[in-house]
């Protein structure tokens, strides 16, 4: 088939876009695994197909993909970026509520920067010195002095396929606290590599971070390596609610390919 389709960055996550609302791409792991495919397709972390939802509260349906080809849970990143593709196409006009994977979102859009409501966290876990939680998808935080240096691909793909987290997965997240943003580098699950960012990862080291003590406010500066987010949420009694994240989406360009 010949497929129409959109490319879009939050911060350095890419994703492909397809308006799939006639359902007219049909969800196949290789063709997936292909596009997103560096050298031999488009290039992406993930695709992201917007459908109709059948709520009709919805202005559409995320469905999401990593770039390995398998459906996975929430991207924050690319949910940020699918609601710009959603403003381009017309679906929406500035705000949206849509459905995905993890329940229902709200977003708004302020000329280039992008706020997604995020599931609350209701539970953290800490394991040994670092947090387990999930933000709409499953992530370890941890904490150290520096990240700079530190192979991604290696230490994050063990942690990830560790006796802790072999049977779901994780993706896994490393944060330099600094003096006024938390620096985080993330190891993604479905990639199986470093990423420029994660939407996911970012809220959850901001929740983290809460939890460790190390930031007192409700909203929180990061920098990741493709850009900077901020994440804010209300807490109360441990449990993290109105959680949003924010941080810009573009678009950068379209076109068309056999697959
Ligand atoms: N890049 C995403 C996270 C995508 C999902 C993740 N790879 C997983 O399978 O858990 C984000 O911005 O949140």
């Amino acid at each position: 088939m010949t497929l129409k389709f959109y490319k879009y960055q939050g911060t350095g996550n890419d994703f492909i876009m397809i308006d799939n609302r006639k359902k007219s791409f049909k969800n196949d792991t290789k063709r997936i695994a292909f596009l997103c495919d560096r050298k031999f397709g488009i290039g992406a972390d993930g695709l992201i197909l917007l459908e109709a939802s059948e709520d009709r509260e919805d202005d559409f349906k995320m469905v999401y993909f990593n770039s390995d080809g398998n459906e996975s849970s929430m991207c924050g990143n690319g949910g940020r970026c699918l609601v710009k593709f959603a403003q381009f196409l017309g679906v929406i006009n500035g705000k949206a509520t849509f459905t995905a994977i993890d329940g229902k979102h709200y977003a708004t859009i302020d000329e280039h920067l992008v706020s997604l409501q995020m599931q609350d966290v209701l539970h953290v876990e800490k394991i040994n010195d670092a947090y387990f939680l999930d933000t709409g998808s499953p992530h370890h935080v941890s904490f150290m002095e520096n990240v700079d240096q530190l192979n991604i691909k290696e230490t994050g793909a063990r942690i990830r396929y560790s006796e802790t987290y072999k049977k779901d997965g994780v993706n896994v997240n490393f944060v330099a606290p600094q003096e006024d943003y938390l620096q985080v580098r993330t190891y993604e699950r479905g990639v199986e590599d470093e990423t420029l960012s994660c939407g996911t990862g970012v809220t959850a080291v901001a929740i983290a971070a809460h939890k460790e003590k190390l930031i007192q406010n409700d909203k929180v500066a990061i920098v990741a390596q493709g850009g900077s987010l901020s994440v804010s949420f209300d807490e109360e009694n441990g449990s993290y609610k109105n959680v949003w994240l924010t941080g810009p989406a573009q678009f950068v360009f379209e076109g068309t390919i056999l697959c």
